[in-house]
């Protein structure tokens, strides 16, 4: 399997070579070069199959000879060991023909465990076997960080740097990854918005001068491939449980950076029956008014009541664009050549998305009423991400025979303050391994939104290590 770049020009590269870098040299993202696809009976076959066992034959194709069968069976087995709930990814029904799919079990309490465990124990794997020390760069709105660093903190070969906007996480977000003490470990908070990490870390990805001693960085992003790969896996899971290959299922995904929802996508090229495709926003809306108006127009970014959603540049949207424009690498690096100029959708490439994608936007008064209604009615408790994927499902579904699935992307207990905003009386206790979260000391550098001095930060951190 080769993987190919979004904008055409940067050289293909293996599976191994993919997982351990970030942006292409051209200023794409990797895809594969051709996906694998499976057949009805294949998927029928599925059927059964645990979270393990699903995760292998959904991640083997793409693997190439870079890992053999049972590598990667040990490497998924590492990852998912420390989730708290047997089945992995629970899916709890809320309504008629309404699931919740909890993909807050893991380490960290977000659906990025799925990826960044993985992710980790890949890194862990590939580097040892390379003899390679390499710096991971990470920007988080509050959740891939803590989850890069659960994944990344006992690997010997990977010093990992964070960028988060500063006073613009939640507590417990924050707590999460500035309380572990482990000494390759860089929290820094930007004073600046996720956009402004997220800028930061493409900038740095282009020119890598600033590292001492020779070293690389590698990516924790989405913009990291083997993200997505293993985010393709939980939607087969949830459609194989809900009757897939020989019922239609349909899925709402709370989104911000389009990687979540762009698995789904794939899931779709790779077989899965899936109809729709719900990208769920909150006011930062950019994706929803592209889908329903083709209004690309940049606006600045709202701190709203799901801060992980707070995001306007959404980076994955590019591999859509690179399937929507025929593979054309060129075309979409000319779309997106100016990003002062609000992109413009060919008529024919957005009917082909709205083929799949409906949106929905949905605002902080009426994420704070979902909460409160979903409470009251079934003592289920939302958090404000997954409030707005469920009400975004209700209102805007094709269907109310087919199964529609709800991502649930985070624990309540991340956000209580937005989560006591409806239900004041309400108690969220954090689970047990995170009982003493707040007791913990915290170590973490606030920096002023300058390339430069994140920069020399970094080279002097990896420099007194070395
Ligand atoms: C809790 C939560 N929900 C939803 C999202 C959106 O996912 P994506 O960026 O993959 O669209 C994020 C972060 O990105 C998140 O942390
Ligand atoms: N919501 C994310 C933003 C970063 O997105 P990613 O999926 O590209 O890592 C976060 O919580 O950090």
């Amino acid at each position: 399997m080769k993987f190919v770049s979004t904008r055409g020009e940067a050289p293909s590269l293996s599976f191994a070579d993919t997982v351990l870098t970030g942006l292409a040299s051209d200023g794409g993202l990797y895809v594969p070069e051709t996906l694998p696809k499976f057949t009805r009976e294949e998927i029928a076959s599925m059927a059964g199959l645990d979270y393990e066992q699903l995760a292998f034959r959904i991640i083997q194709p793409f693997v190439g000879g870079d890992l053999s069968d049972d590598e990667l069976r040990e490497i998924i087995g590492r990852s998912y060991k420390h989730f708290r709930h047997r089945a992995i990814a629970p899916l709890v029904q809320t309504d008629t023909n309404e699931w919740v799919l909890e993909l807050f079990h893991g380490p960290t309490l977000a659906f990025k465990d799925f990826a960044l465990q993985l992710l980790g124990q890949l890194f862990d794997h590939l580097l040892k076997k390379r003899g390679e020390r390499v710096v991971v760069m990470g920007a988080t709105s509050g959740d891939t960080g803590s989850a890069a660093i659960e994944g990344c903190r006992q690997c010997e070969n990977i010093d990992i740097f964070i960028l988060h906007p500063h006073n613009r996480v939640s507590e417990v977000q924050r707590r999460q990854m500035t309380t572990v003490q482990s000494g390759n470990v860089f929290n820094i908070a930007l004073e600046g918005n996720f956009d402004d990490c997220q800028n930061m870390v493409k900038a740095s990805f282009a020119d890598q001068s600033f590292l001492p001693d020779g070293r690389r960085l590698v990516a924790v992003n989405s913009i990291n491939w083997a993200r997505i790969m293993a985010q393709i896996v939980y939607y087969f899971y949830a459609a194989l449980r809900l009757g897939a290959p020989n019922q239609m299922v349909n899925f709402s995904v709370p989104t911000g950076n389009f990687g979540d929802i762009f698995a789904g996508y794939l899931a779709r090229q790779m077989g899965l029956p899936i109809d729709q495709l719900i990208i769920a926003t909150n006011a930062n809306d950019i994706l929803h008014r592209c889908i329903s108006s083709n209004d690309h127009t940049p606006k600045p970014l709202v701190h709203s009541l799901s801060p992980s959603m707070d995001i306007m540049v959404s980076s994955n949207f590019e591999r859509l664009l690179f399937d929507l424009y025929g593979r054309d690498g060129a075309a979409v690096a000319e779309l997106l050549a100016d990003r002062s100029v609000p992109m413009h959708l060919s008529e024919s490439v957005l009917a082909r998305a709205r083929e799949v994608f409906s949106s929905c936007r949905i605002d902080d008064s009426r994420t704070i009423e979902v909460i409160r209604e979903a409470f009251s009615s079934s003592e289920y408790l939302l958090d404000p991400h997954t409030a707005i994927g469920v009400e975004a499902a209700r209102q805007v579904r094709r269907s109310d025979e087919q199964p529609m699935v709800c991502l649930s992307t985070a624990h309540p207990a991340k956000f209580p303050d937005a989560v006591a905003q409806a239900l004041p009386k309400q108690e969220i206790p954090l689970p047990a391994h995170m009982q003493d979260l707040w007791q913990r000391e915290e170590r973490c550098k606030i920096l002023p939104n300058e390339l430069s001095q994140v920069h020399d930060y970094m080279a002097t951190m990896l420099s007194a290590g070395s």
